[in-house]
């Protein structure tokens, strides 16, 4: 699938063609036993993580304390410790090298917890032209902190709360004792085989050339005994999934600006950078209460997790059709993404169900909306993350691949009917036919919004958490 000498091309081997059969089409019936390995995978809405296969992480080795390279489990292997001290060394190398560099001429945060320039997590797409022509040019203009100050160090962070886990990484709200300001640190467990660690180091590289105000910002990334810590912007409004956990479904207007930061996210990545980003779902999306709406997590964090536990096998419900089936990744992949996104903020509800009745509708009572789950895969019976209502994942698939996409909107629920056809522009099963980043940006939803800047601020601080 990727090209050999772009690792990146390859990123985050979520569904993979090869690991996922074309589905059946409409009619016709998919044995399970046609995926054995996702057989006993199962999709519940008990936990809203989204729709991520839960993998088993297994415990951090004890570093040996003789200095000796710590051996795997694994036969004919070296020693993962061994592997990750050299994973720090080149992590240590990059900051160096990051120290050296010219800074940026990027747009001041306008957020209040970020003092300083940022620079950016992204990842790749499989051009891998493009890619060496972009990594040639990242070269040259490398970031460096804007004040001049090394790089963060996780000695110069004080732990304040956590803010969440995805799967294999914890983020934590941290206090910066030397800038004096809040930052997010996302702490991931590292299985360094060498071929990763170069993967990983590629995409730490496409990181620090990034920025945008629609891209959370990175200030650096250091080891932390067998973890990779990543050090980002804090969006202190978080993330849009525990925001309409939180709070309800997100005001149709505001859903409208979401999608034009995403756009603009997306475009700002591909035009610049030759990124395709490949996970954009509500958890990915972080709001500030300077009213600024981003993107992160650009398979980096994928990369590493997936390094820590070799029994990966991803995908996710906001995979576009086509992905499902295996063709090429392109930017309208994102596009659907960003669609079945916009679906479950508007609603408060991801919106594809285990229920027939319910898959392409939605309950509009905002109660319900508020604490309804996305479905959340499994792949072991009894894990925390399966449970009630649990359907399997190929019936998800299929149903992605097989039926009619779906809609904003219901016979009980009515939204603008620019925000509808802008959502069915994201949605259309056919890629080629699909909307582009730069079509849909042009949509009457986003040029007409009537949206000011300082509404979007008092939005969000509606809806950020409280400070403890
Ligand atoms: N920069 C940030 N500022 C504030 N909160 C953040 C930041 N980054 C992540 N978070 C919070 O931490 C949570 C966990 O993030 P993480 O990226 O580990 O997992 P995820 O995106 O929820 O799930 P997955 O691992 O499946 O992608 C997010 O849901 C978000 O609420």
């Amino acid at each position: 699938m990727g090209d050999p000498d772009n690792p990146l091309s390859t990123a985050r081997p979520r569904a993979t063609p090869t690991s996922i059969p074309p589905l059946s089409r409409p009619g016709s019936s998919t044995p399970s036993s046609s995926f054995p390995s996702l057989k006993q995978s199962s999709v519940s809405r008990k936990k809203p993580e989204g729709l991520s296969i839960t993998r088993s992480i297994r415990p951090a080795p004890s570093p040996p304390t003789d200095g000796s390279p710590a051996l795997t489990g694994k036969k004919g292997s070296i020693g993962w410790v061994s592997e990750t001290d050299r994973l720090r060394q080149d992590i240590e190398r990059l900051q160096l090298s990051s120290k050296s560099s010219s800074s940026l001429d990027s747009p001041e945060s306008s957020s209040p917890t970020a003092p300083t320039t940022p620079t950016h997590l992204a990842q790749s797409d499989s051009s891998s032209s493009s890619r060496s022509k972009k990594s040639s040019s990242s070269k040259a203009k490398r970031t460096k902190d804007k004040n001049g100050d090394d790089l963060v160090k996780d000695e110069d962070l004080d732990i304040m709360q956590d803010l969440g886990a995805g799967n294999g990484g914890t983020v934590t709200k941290v206090w910066n004792k030397k800038r004096k300001c809040i930052m997010a640190r996302k702490l991931i467990l590292v299985d360094a085989k060498p071929s990763v660690r170069k993967q990983i180091l590629r995409e730490l590289q496409i990181m620090n050339d990034c920025s945008s105000p629609y891209i959370v910002g990175y200030y650096g990334c250091f080891p932390v005994d067998v973890h990779v810590g990543i050090v980002m912007e804090y969006m202190d409004a978080t993330s849009l999934d525990h925001i309409y956990r939180n709070t309800g479904p997100v005001p149709i207007d505001m859903v409208g600006k979401v999608a034009e930061a995403v756009l603009r996210g997306l475009m700002y990545l591909y035009d610049v950078h030759r990124i395709i980003h490949r996970d954009i779902k509500p958890s990915n999306i972080l709001a500030n209460t300077a009213g600024d709406i981003k993107i992160c997590d650009f398979g980096v964090s994928g990369e590493l997790i997936n390094s820590i536990a070799n029994t990966f096998v991803g995908t996710s419900t906001y995979m576009s059709p086509e992905r499902i089936q295996g063709a090429p990744y392109t930017i309208k992949s994102d596009v659907w993404s960003l669609g079945i996104s916009l679906i479950e903020l508007a609603h408060g509800r991801f919106p594809f169900s285990d229920s027939a009745d319910e898959a392409l509708d939605f309950d509009p009572d905002p109660t319900l909306s508020a604490s309804t789950q996305r479905p959340t895969l499994s792949n072991k019976p009894g894990n925390p993350r399966g449970g009630a209502r649990a359907m399997s994942i190929l019936d998800l698939l299929q149903h992605i691949v097989n039926e009619p996409a779906p809609k904003l909107g219901t016979s009980r629920r009515d939204f603008p009917s620019e925000a509808v056809e802008f959502v069915r522009g994201c949605l259309d099963k056919d890629p080629s036919i699909r909307q582009s980043p730069q079509e849909l940006l042009k949509s009457k939803w986003i040029v007409d919004s009537q949206v000011t800047k300082d509404q979007l601020k008092a939005w969000t601080r509606q809806v950020a958490p409280s400070d403890d």
